[in-house]
């Protein structure tokens, strides 16, 4: 089959709600290719090396690629993502130079091209994550490893949004809590919660692709007895209640089901947030606290915000 590779040129702040378009659009699999990740300190604090080609990177700002299927739908849809970029604009997104080319490749090209960007990555003091197809040697004893096929689905784990969230529930997830995963992508998050040792997580994504891929990756880890997966427009007609729940989504989304969080958390329950841009930090913060929420913890990396809020003990 023959695919067209869109590149578009754009933002950091760009990257996530250009990924949600192109997904919906029905591209399989996008690359993230940003000037930023070669210019920052390679080395973090928790000592994983990344080894990066600069003339993989574009000279600045990011370049997004994604694959469409050469079909006679193809300027359509191309016309579609076009108009739906245009309007992040309405939502004070930066969209930056905003240039989009298209050049045909082959199966093989695509199918493989984002992989040499996914290396081991340790992301939290006691959590690495490394790609399936990865020999990795853990380094000590008490190591937590997620192994990762993220396939098409967002979430090869290494995300600022994604690191914010693990780190926050290795903080927060006490054992034997039940977990509800909410926009689970990979799954990452789902399995993190049970090796951090969650008795049992609830696993929700609007995407079948998603869905599909966090199905692969709690067996992959030998997890899956106790995540239970279910395509699901985000808490809507569920009634599982839980000590965490956890999303890493657009703050827009988040303020979709603020309410419904809180609902279905127990009294002293912890709600992680993620995937909020800065200028979208005091909505999601208002938005938790008009729910009933106190605001534990804001937490910070690259440009993204991690926002932790409590239901009160006494609201039981
Ligand atoms: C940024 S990704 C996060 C993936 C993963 N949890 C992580 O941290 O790497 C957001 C996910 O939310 C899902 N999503 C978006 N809108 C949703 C909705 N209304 N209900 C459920 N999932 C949704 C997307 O399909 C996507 O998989």
């Amino acid at each position: 089959m023959k695919w067209t590779e869109l590149c578009i040129y754009t933002t950091n702040e760009a990257i996530e709600p250009i990924s949600n378009i192109i997904h919906e659009a029905g591209a399989s699999g996008v690359v993230i290719e940003d000037r930023q990740d070669l210019e920052k300190e390679r080395e973090s604090i928790y000592g994983e090396i990344y080894d990066l080609n600069p003339d993989d990177y574009p000279e600045e700002g990011v370049r997004l690629k994604a694959y469409l299927p050469v079909n006679s739908f193809l300027g359509e849809t191309v016309t579609e993502i076009k108009q739906a970029i245009n309007n992040l604009l309405l939502y004070d997104i930066d969209i930056g130079l905003n240039k989009i080319t298209l050049s045909e490749v082959n199966e093989e090209e695509w199918a493989t091209a984002w992989k040499k960007y996914y290396k081991p990555a340790k992301i939290s003091e006691r959590i690495t994550i490394t790609p399936t197809w990865e020999d990795y040697q853990p380094v000590s004893t008490d190591e937590l490893i997620i192994e990762l096929d993220p396939g098409m689905a967002f979430g090869t784990g290494t995300h600022p949004t994604t690191v914010l969230s693990i780190q926050a529930l290795e903080r927060f997830i006490e054992k034997d809590d039940t977990v509800l995963d909410v926009g689970c992508g990979s799954g990452v998050l789902s399995v993190a919660s049970v090796l951090l040792g969650a008795e049992q997580v609830f696993a929700y994504d609007l995407d079948e692709v998603a869905i599909q891929s966090t199905k692969l990756n709690v067996k992959v880890n030998k997890v899956d007895g106790k995540v239970k997966v279910k395509q699901n427009n985000l808490l809507d007609h569920i009634d599982e209640t839980a000590d965490i729940i956890v999303s890493n989504i657009l703050a827009e989304i988040i303020l979709r089901f603020e309410k419904d969080a809180f609902e279905r958390l127990k009294p002293g329950g912890v709600f992680i947030t993620s995937g909020i841009i800065q200028k979208k930090k005091r909505d999601v913060k208002d938005g938790l606290e008009k729910a009933g929420f106190d605001i534990l913890e804001i937490n910070q990396m690259e440009d993204w915000i991690s926002i932790i809020a409590q239901k009160p003990e006494e609201s039981r």
